[in-house]
């Protein structure tokens, strides 16, 4: 069994049910089971700007599915929220990305881990934060670096 850390994120179609449903979608996951949730934010979009307000969490799960099985599971349930990639970083029904594989370092065409954009992302880090305050990620832990994006954008929408 490994923990393992996926962000959510969806910006189209009524991002906050993509995002309620995709967690209940990953307890359902073969040999996988969700182990916490963090809240919900919205957050302006990072990178184009001419896009909705994001909706993003992030979810614990353990799961005895290898790091590339899982990802195939994600790529699976992006596409069954009928994700369409009309361009690079563009609106998004549902972005599962896997942060964090036990302590697992990957580096793949396929897959990188840790996800490269962890630590400078506040969409990201707050809601880790909210579920793994004490994570140790390159010598700091996730609830200092949270700290460090106090002042972001980010607004909490619902509770756990
Ligand atoms: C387009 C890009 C980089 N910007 C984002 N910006 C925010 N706020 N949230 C995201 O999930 C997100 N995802 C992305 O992929």
């Amino acid at each position: 069994r490994h923990t393992v850390y996926i962000g959510l994120g969806s910006n189209l179609a009524d991002p906050v049910r993509q995002v309620e449903q995709a967690f209940d979608e990953l307890d359902g996951l073969p040999l996988t089971r969700l182990a916490a949730r963090s809240p919900l934010y919205r957050s302006r979009p990072v990178g184009p700007q001419d896009q909705p307000d994001f909706v993003n969490a992030v979810a614990r799960i353990v799961t005895r599915l290898s790091p590339l099985a899982l990802l195939d599971q994600l790529q699976a349930l992006e596409q069954r929220h009928r994700r369409v990639r009309q361009r690079h970083w563009g609106p998004r029904t549902l972005d599962l990305d896997l942060l964090l594989f036990a302590d697992r370092h990957w580096a793949s065409a396929r897959l990188t881990l840790p996800h490269p954009a962890l630590l400078e992302r506040a969409f990201v880090m707050i809601p880790l934060a909210d579920i793994a305050p004490g994570l140790v990620l390159d010598g700091a832990c996730t609830a200092q670096r949270a700290r460090n994006f106090a002042g972001s954008d980010l607004q909490v929408l619902t509770a756990p």
